[in-house]
């Protein structure tokens, strides 16, 4: 091996082992809100690597730190320590210039809110077509691409109508066409299908696995819908503002749950087994030659028995 490739070979396995290989990478993410008498650890230290190309759904209870994660992701939040790199962009130190380029370019944004997404006094068509204007794309390519985008996502028919004449699984399928327009290599949504019916809001999913698929955009979607959650490769729990379990499932299948190891090789147990098993406090773990076990520590559950 030559010197050079010795060095790329080292230098990649350094970034396997720091998880740099992540399109998204999130490093001990922490975010405190603090306002006159009380302070908000919305996120305690979250880790996250997201591949390009994944379609990833996060999940969580209410007030878990799912929007405040998506907000730094987007740009718009700052987090108060930890690390946060989305397609080489920092995000802690990024300056105003490039923040401004990051949102317009690299990522799109579908909010909850249908009202959110798209300007009442224009139509589909315009609606997709204006971040192209802000990215300074020539008139002509910006009515064909906006008709191009609204063709892939089924809503073609919708083009010359205004937001209020279009239902509001329509207006999310043309928001998530508004968040492609600049070929974002991130697309973000907080709940897209949580105003949703059922089939409404599966039209809106099908439209963001698209842009996935069709499109190229890696795709993180908070959901609190078990059906969209079950048709992702890829499901992310975040329990008080940290990662912690994930769900991996192969096309059609079951899905297996697995608990995450964070980087100082922390992991939360899940709830039953920690009552099932009656572990507090300290526990005692046994190396075995294919796997670690965890004991409690009383005399009954030693790992020699009572
Ligand atoms: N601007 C803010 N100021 C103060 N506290 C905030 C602010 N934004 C969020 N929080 C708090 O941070 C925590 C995480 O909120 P976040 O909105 O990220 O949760 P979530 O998982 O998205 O919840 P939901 O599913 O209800 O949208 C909550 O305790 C929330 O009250």
């Amino acid at each position: 091996m030559t010197e050079l490739a010795d060095l790329e070979a080292r230098a990649n396995a350094a970034r396997r082992r720091t998880g740099e290989e992540g399109l998204v990478v999130c490093d001990n993410l922490v975010r405190v809100y603090r306002t006159d008498k009380v302070e908000v650890q919305a996120l305690q230290g979250l880790d996250l690597v997201v591949g390009e190309g994944e379609c990833v759904a996060l999940v969580g209870a209410s007030g878990s730190g799912k929007s405040t994660l998506l907000s730094i992701l987007s740009g718009l939040d700052l987090p108060t320590a930890g690390r946060a790199k989305v397609a080489g962009h920092d995000l802690l130190s990024m300056g105003r210039r490039e923040r401004l380029g990051y949102r317009r370019n690299t990522v799109g944004f579908v909010w909850q809110q249908t009202g959110r997404n798209l300007l009442p006094y224009l139509t589909a068509l315009e609606n997709v077509a204006l971040p192209m204007k802000y990215a300074r794309v020539p008139r002509r390519e910006r009515a064909a691409r906006a008709a191009e985008l609204l063709g892939v996502l089924g809503v073609a028919y919708c083009r010359d109508r205004r937001p209020a004449e279009l239902s509001g699984g329509e207006q999310q399928r043309i928001a998530v066409a508004v968040a492609s327009a600049n070929a974002p290599r991130v697309l973000l949504a907080d709940e897209p299908t949580g105003e949703l019916d059922t089939a409404s809001g599966e039209e809106v999913f099908a439209a963001l696995r698209r842009a996935n698929e069709e499109l190229g955009a890696t795709v993180l979607v908070v959901t609190h819908d078990p059906l969209v959650s079950g048709q992702v490769r890829r499901t992310v729990r975040i329990r008080d503002g940290r990662t912690s379990t994930e769900t991996l499932r192969e096309q059609g299948g079951a899905g297996e749950e697995f608990t995450v190891l964070d980087r100082a090789g922390r992991l939360q147990l899940p709830r039953d087994y920690v009552e099932r098993y009656g572990l507090r406090g300290r526990v005692r773990l046994t190396e075995e030659p294919d796997h670690i076990g965890v004991w409690g520590e009383g005399p009954d559950s030693s790992p020699a028995g009572p």
